[in-house]
């Protein structure tokens, strides 16, 4: 099922509008990267999609309902098929790893069976399979303190794999990765989700790995989407057009140059 924004605008607690008359259309299946500099909305627009903010302006859908009309079972029903992706999973620390996997799960289960799973892992061998891809079998045992930044951010991505979600979002998901761990993982994120037919919509800074492991780029720029296109159409007039001026916005590093934004030939993190 798809998802529809008409127009969505959300100002925050504070009276900040961090998104503005977003139109946008996902269909079932689609995977698409969101990129922007530092505070562009990207964040935003991942929890409208996730449900935890409400747009405050405009019409959202989401997997044939609209958020803003549920409650109770029926908002906890939408949520069950959205696994979230965080750039900092909240894991408790002295959990292990085959314990953060299963509660993917939680919400399909009876108060019983989740309160047993937590006491005594009751799908080792599910928790196993969804860590394999990401070599991390090994760790299954493991207290999530005894894990690396990239290790936990993988782990949270074997969690949402467990879950059977619908709609992947994903904040950042391998920021805490090396290069080539975090190329690895995008791929094997992307294979995955596109073997089981689901839709998959991640924030990233990279926007090397954006352009290489997307088929579609959503430019989001001051709450504002600049581009939707197809990865491959992406142009280096686009990304300097996304990134003009932001590192005067955000202080963070200075906006790709006009020769290294030609990402889709050279494979380079910004
Ligand atoms: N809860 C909040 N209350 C007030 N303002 C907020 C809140 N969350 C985000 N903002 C503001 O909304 C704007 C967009 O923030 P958002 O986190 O969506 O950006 P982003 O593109 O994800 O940034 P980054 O790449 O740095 O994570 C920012 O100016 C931010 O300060």
């Amino acid at each position: 099922m798809s998802i529809r924004l008409d127009g969505v605008g959300l100002t925050h607690a504070n009276g900040f509008a961090a998104l503005q008359g977003v139109n946008l259309q996902i269909e079932a299946g689609e995977r698409v990267a969101i990129i922007g500099s530092s505070g562009a909305g990207k964040t935003s627009l991942l929890r409208l999609l996730g449900t935890s903010l409400l747009p405050s302006t405009g019409e959202l859908q989401l997997l044939g309902s609209q958020p803003a009309r549920l409650r109770g079972q029926a908002l906890r029903h939408l949520r069950r098929r959205i696994g979230l992706i965080h750039q900092s999973p909240p894991l408790p620390p002295r959990q292990r790893v085959v314990t953060a996997v299963l509660a993917g799960r939680l919400g399909h289960w009876s108060l019983g069976k989740a309160l047993l799973s937590l006491c005594y892992p009751l799908d080792i061998a599910g928790a196993h399979a969804a860590l394999a891809p990401l070599d991390l079998a090994d760790k299954l045992f493991m207290r999530c303190d005894q894990l690396s930044g990239g290790q936990l951010q993988r782990v949270g991505i074997a969690r949402v794999l467990y879950q059977g979600a619908d709609l992947l979002l994903a904040d950042e998901p391998v920021s805490a990765m090396d290069p080539v761990l975090a190329d690895h993982t995008l791929g094997l994120l992307n294979r995955l989700a596109n073997e089981r037919g689901v839709s998959l919509i991640a924030s990233l800074h990279a926007v090397d790995l954006a352009l290489r492991h997307f088929p579609r780029v959503i430019g989001l720029r001051e709450g504002r989407l600049l581009f939707d296109k197809p990865a491959s159409d992406v142009s280096q007039r686009d990304l300097e057009q996304l990134y003009v001026n932001a590192s005067l916005d955000s202080g963070e590093s200075p906006p790709p140059s006009p020769s290294a934004v030609d990402a889709v030939n050279i494979p380079r993190c910004f």
